[in-house]
């Protein structure tokens, strides 16, 4: 039975295309021979990356340079007596072996980085669009967490229905579980801020150092499902929130202090908490310890 280690080692580099191409056993198909050909590639390439050069373009120059041509014949006419080569440390294996998920997620990440070097037109007064800056600084504030903590207690305790008091009490439950779930988030992956981001934003806690995911873009995606689930509203008023979600999370790229991706998944986990909060819903039958204690207030 295959294990994962041998089916990582066993998938050389470009075999697919050099055994359709070249002749087995060719100095390009690099030996030829089934693992002894993936073997020699690495091998390349290890050596090549341990004297720092580009390993794409070394291992094309090593298929074709003499030296390899000789060292590629004893692999494909390897008889029983032929010493195998040196076994290479898993890990390198694994790093010239990039999966078709790794190439595509640094891809995503190159572009990512690139637009949201290119959106950040505010991250500073002498930025392209650097009048703006204080008009996103306020926006900044309409979705911070401050902002709507305190919102929200404060109607909680102007609100006089029952009814009220029941969606307030859910909507500060998922206010708090939204600081938790992304403080955790930021505190596990740790994605440092764009460089060109300004921290001059208004009370942080020790993770908001991190960007991924943008706790604006959550708050933002949280609240307005919440509010056009639970408020009755005017489709102009509807369309005026959703428009608030989108441009407080475009702001967070042009003030320079999230990359693209962070805003992007910070919309998507918002959206997936409301149907935590959704699920768990509070009310005077499930949490009535809540609603006593609050009313005795
Ligand atoms: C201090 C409290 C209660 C919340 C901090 C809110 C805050 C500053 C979040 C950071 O948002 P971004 O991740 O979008 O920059």
């Amino acid at each position: 039975m295959a294990s994962p280690r041998r089916s990582v080692e066993g998938r050389p580099l470009g075999a697919s295309a050099s055994s359709n191409s070249s002749s087995p056993g060719s100095p390009a198909h690099g030996g030829g021979g089934g693992g002894g050909s993936g073997r020699f590639e690495f091998q390349s390439l290890l050596s090549s990356r341990a004297a720092g050069v580009d390993p794409t373009c070394a291992r094309l120059r090593a298929s074709e340079s003499p030296v390899h041509r000789r060292g590629s014949f004893p692999l494909t006419a390897a008889g029983p007596s032929q010493a195998p080569p040196p076994t290479l440390p898993e890990e390198d294996r694994m790093d010239l072996n990039p999966s078709f998920l790794g190439i595509a997620l640094r891809s995503l990440l190159a572009i990512d980085l690139w637009l949201s070097k290119k959106l950040g037109v505010c991250a500073g007064e002498s930025s392209s669009w650097g009048s703006v800056r204080p008009l996103m600084k306020l926006l900044e504030i309409s979705g911070h967490g401050i902002t709507w903590l305190l919102g929200t207690l404060y109607c909680l305790y102007r609100s006089d229905s029952w009814a009220g008091r029941e969606v307030l009490m859910n909507l500060l439950f998922a206010l708090l579980l939204d600081l938790l779930v992304v403080a955790l988030i930021k505190g596990l992956v740790r994605r440092r801020r764009p460089a060109h981001n300004q921290m001059d934003m208004f009370v942080t806690l020790s993770v908001d150092k991190y960007s991924f995911p943008s706790g604006h873009a959550t708050r933002a995606s949280l609240v307005s499902r919440f509010i056009l689930k639970h408020l009755v509203l005017a489709i102009p008023l509807r369309v005026l929130v959703i428009l608030w979600a989108f441009i407080l999370g475009l702001s967070r790229v042009m003030l320079g202090r999230h990359n693209v991706t962070d805003v992007a998944f910070g919309f998507f986990l918002g959206y997936m908490q409301y149907s935590i909060v959704d699920y768990c819903w509070l009310s005077p039958h499930n949490a009535p310890v809540l609603f006593i204690l609050w009313n005795q207030q």
